[in-house]
């Protein structure tokens, strides 16, 4: 026998001795669950049958209390055996797919014998309890496998660096406790089984990486000295996957002190978030929160206003241009995202400290009781400090103050009696009973018609003063959209603010436009976080202490006011933010370059990872795509094959239609399992939905914002909804000039077509765009429109 195959047979022995042992470690934990369980619920059953009873003598009860302890505590301990029983099944249970996919021999320095560390996705001691048979990927230790290929190589552990010699680099593909495939291998991460994994159809669900994750993409993964780490990297390099292998990755490194509602993944729409929301539990751990900045800004600001959200806005955007505003709007969209008007914002609120906040009268039944004027007198008046929230404060206990005395002396007024004469039977039940105890205390005459009549009024007075107290608490007096209206009412006072050279050109246009929203209710989604910042510098920071990290994805959507917004929001956080600017589709989208965030929290804390190589795609479709960018060349494929994208042209849209339908059923027929349509807009999938349904009988599905799940299948889905996710076949429905020909269209028909893992075909209604004439032709295979 060949020294490989003895090799092989070895290690395939070895699988299998693993897999007897999970198995016998399953059939005795499921023995010991179900041997709890009985006992839970004889404990339940039987609890008081245990518990002695009391009979009225103090000693009786001492006894009782101490045996309903005794058996209370008795069965919480069972109960954690129990859910501690079950735990380990579906850990070894998940070890049973595939116990390992790795094994690294390492020799440390000055010692002569080697360790021989397997990795999985979760430890297994042996039968001893002393000795790993599988290391979980996470352990210090296994760092080794992902950072180093054969040689010197040394690991971090909490008592300091491990230095030493990696003899042996192993991958193994291990399915239902076969040994598939095994082989030995340099720094790279086996080429081979990223073939395989990269090779299958995509999922309507994220896969973990764990057993292929690339050397920098380890460094993100463990790094955990930073306060702000910033990722950049293009599409399909692995930004979201390395932030939720992180998450796992603290999730086990700090599991005494971290847990996963202390970790917040924000992301670019809810499809995503349950797109991703199988990794970690896949990985057995829980998921972190995942929310949306949307999501957030509704939870503060929908009892004011109705907030747009950022795809109304980005139909507005896409579809509106010529409409009267337009220009304005995009004026305002852009000016209201960038650091100067935060800038704007900060001395504003300086401002504010001595004049121009603006204040609301305190109403009874319309009745003025403290005019806005008075507010404002008090508030500018107190000189114990400039600080805007401290003073507030002062202003609430003065207006609780003030509202006592006004309504004591509202008490006999003649509304006050209308309003006693509409009380419900149960007020006056409640007056009655107060006046029976007043009766039995009292000796001697009192006038019971008279007391009765006073509770009454004393009820309502109570009734109304509650109510503007707590409104008075909520600072509801404070006219916070008057007061941000007000930063608009004269473009001449805002353009002295911003000074020429930062000033927008159509400023009295955004002015006007801003001030109309508002008036209506409404809030425009760019004015949205700057409104809240504004809020919460007057009233003070609504903090959340809890959250120890903040992972935003799609990091390059977001402001510089969303960012200090998040800094401020989490204190105690860590940040993550994974983005790539190349797929910065939002007019809103204000970051020149991530660099801008280093000021964030300072340089000294802040560490930038940028990932070059990328993974969802096929070469022939990333060396299509990078054409499209000024630094694609920058970008690396990982070397998979498939066919060139296609570009072709249809004559009319019946055209289109019978082209694209056609195509699906050809895909449908090699056996894709997600193939999405997309569309530059909701309004185009709408009717690109409407004409493919009528000429194919495969489902098609259409995703909306509103849209939580994709199913596998057939999507037609707006292209800015498509950010984040992959699909096994992508359609681009209209690649034309008409759609994708303007600059700020370049990044939306990139991202659009980076969505592809095996096929790209794009469909052009008229002159394809010309961020296709600008790819090197030879990447893509061009079809002329011609009727068959
Ligand atoms: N090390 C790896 N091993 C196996 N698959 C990987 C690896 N890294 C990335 N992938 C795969 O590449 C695809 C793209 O990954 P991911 O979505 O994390 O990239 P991204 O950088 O967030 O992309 P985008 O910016 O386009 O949203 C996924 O299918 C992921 O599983």
């Amino acid at each position: 026998m060949s020294a490989d195959r003895a090799e092989r047979q070895e290690e395939q022995q070895r699988v299998q001795r693993v897999m007897r042992m999970i198995r016998t470690n399953i059939d005795q934990l499921s023995l010991r669950t179900g041997d709890i369980k009985e006992q839970v619920v004889d404990i339940r059953k039987h609890f008081w049958d245990e518990v002695t009873i009391d009979r009225g003598s103090t000693d009786d009860i001492v006894e009782t209390y101490i045996s309903v302890k005794q058996q209370a505590e008795l069965l919480s301990e069972r109960e954690r055996s129990h859910r501690h029983a079950a735990q380990q099944i579906v850990k070894l249970s998940r070890l049973q797919q595939s116990p390992y996919f790795g094994r690294i021999d390492f020799k440390e320095d000055g010692s002569d014998e080697q360790d021989i560390v397997y990795l999985g996705i979760a430890s297994l001691l042996d039968e001893t309890g002393d000795r790993f048979l599988v290391y979980d990927w996470r352990a210090p230790i296994s760092s080794l496998y992902y950072d180093y290929g054969p040689g010197p190589a040394a690991y971090e552990t909490p008592s300091g660096k491990i230095e030493g010699t990696l003899e042996l680099k192993r991958q193994f593909v291990i399915r239902a406790g076969e040994l598939e495939l095994m082989f030995d291998t340099g720094l790279t991460i086996g080429d081979e089984i990223l073939q395989q994994v990269l090779g299958k159809g995509a999922d309507n669900q994220m896969k973990n990486i764990v057993a292929t994750i690339q050397r920098e993409q380890n460094r993100i993964i463990r790094n955990d000295e930073n306060r702000l780490l910033i990722v950049s990297g293009p599409a399909g390099s692995g930004k979201t996957s390395a932030a939720l292998q992180r998450v796992a990755y603290l999730l086990y490194k700090y599991r005494h002190m971290l847990s996963a509602d202390q970790i917040v993944l924000f992301s670019p729409n809810p499809m995503f978030n349950r797109y991703v929301s199988t990794v970690l539990p896949e990985l057995g751990e829980e998921n972190m929160q995942q929310t949306t900045f949307q999501d957030y800004l509704e939870h503060r600001l929908s009892q004011t206003f109705r907030v747009e959200d950022p795809f109304d806005q980005m139909e507005y955007v896409l579809t509106a241009e010529g409409e009267p505003g337009y220009d304005a709007r995009i004026g305002s969209i852009t000016f209201k995202s960038s650091a100067a008007f935060l800038d704007v914002i900060q001395s504003y609120r300086t401002e504010l400290e001595s004049r121009g906040l603006v204040f609301k009268d305190i109403k009874l039944r319309g009745r003025v009781l403290i005019p806005a004027s008075e507010i404002s007198d008090k508030f500018y008046s107190i000189t114990t400090t400039t600080k805007l929230s401290p003073r507030i404060h002062v202003v609430v206990e003065w207006l609780l103050e003030r509202l006592e005395t006004i309504m004591h002396a509202e008490r006999n007024k003649p509304w006050v009696q209308e309003e006693v004469e509409l009380l419900d039977p149960e007020d006056y039940q409640k007056a009655f009973k107060q006046l029976r105890r007043e009766r039995r205390k009292r000796q001697g005459a009192f006038n019971e018609g008279q007391r009765e009549s006073d509770l009454l009024r004393e009820l309502v007075i109570r009734r109304h003063t509650l109510r503007l107290a707590s409104r008075v608490k909520k600072l509801r007096f404070i006219d916070l959209p008057a007061t941000y209206r007000r930063l608009f009412a004269d473009s001449d006072t805002l353009l002295e603010m911003i000074g020429e050279e930062a000033a927008p050109s159509l400023l009295p246009e955004i002015c006007k436009f801003t001030v109309e929203k508002l008036d209506q209710g409404e809030l425009a989604y760019e004015d949205a976080t700057p409104y809240l910042y504004l809020q919460e510098l007057i009233e003070g920071f609504q903090i959340n202490m809890n959250i120890m990290h903040v992972f935003v994805d799609e990091a390059q959507d977001y402001t510089p006011f969303q960012y200090e917004f998040l800094k401020k929001l989490f204190p105690r956080s860590r940040m993550t933010v994974l983005g790539d600017l190349n797929q910065a589709i939002y007019a809103h989208s204000a970051l020149p370059e991530f660099e801008v965030l280093l000021g964030l929290y300072g340089e000294a804390v802040t560490e930038t990872i940028a990932l070059t190589r990328t993974y969802r795609s096929t070469r022939p479709i990333v060396e299509f795509t990078r054409g499209m960018l000024a630094d694609g060349g920058l970008i690396e494929p990982f070397n998979r094959d498939g066919e060139k994208p296609t570009v072709t042209a249809a004559e009319d849209y019946a055209d289109l239609h019978a082209k694209i339908a056609d195509r699906l059923h050809d895909l449908q027929h090699e056996g894709f399992r997600t193939t999405a349509v997309i569309c530059k807009t909701a309004k185009e999938c709408a009717e690109a939905f409407a004409a493919l349904s009528s000429l194919t009988d495969i489902p098609l599905r259409l995703i909306s914002k509103d849209s939580a799940a994709f199913e596998t299948g057939v999507v037609v889905i707006p292209s800015y909804l498509a950010k984040g996710i992959e699909f096994d076949a992508v359609i681009i429905y209209d690649g034309s000039g008409n759609k994708y020909g303007r600059e700020r269209e370049r990044k939306l028909f990139y991202t659009a077509c980076t969505r592809a893992m095996h096929r790209l075909d794009v469909y052009c209604m008229g002159e394809p765009s010309p961020f296709i004439a600008m790819t090197d032709p030879t990447t893509y295979t061009s079809l002329p429109a011609q009727r068959e």
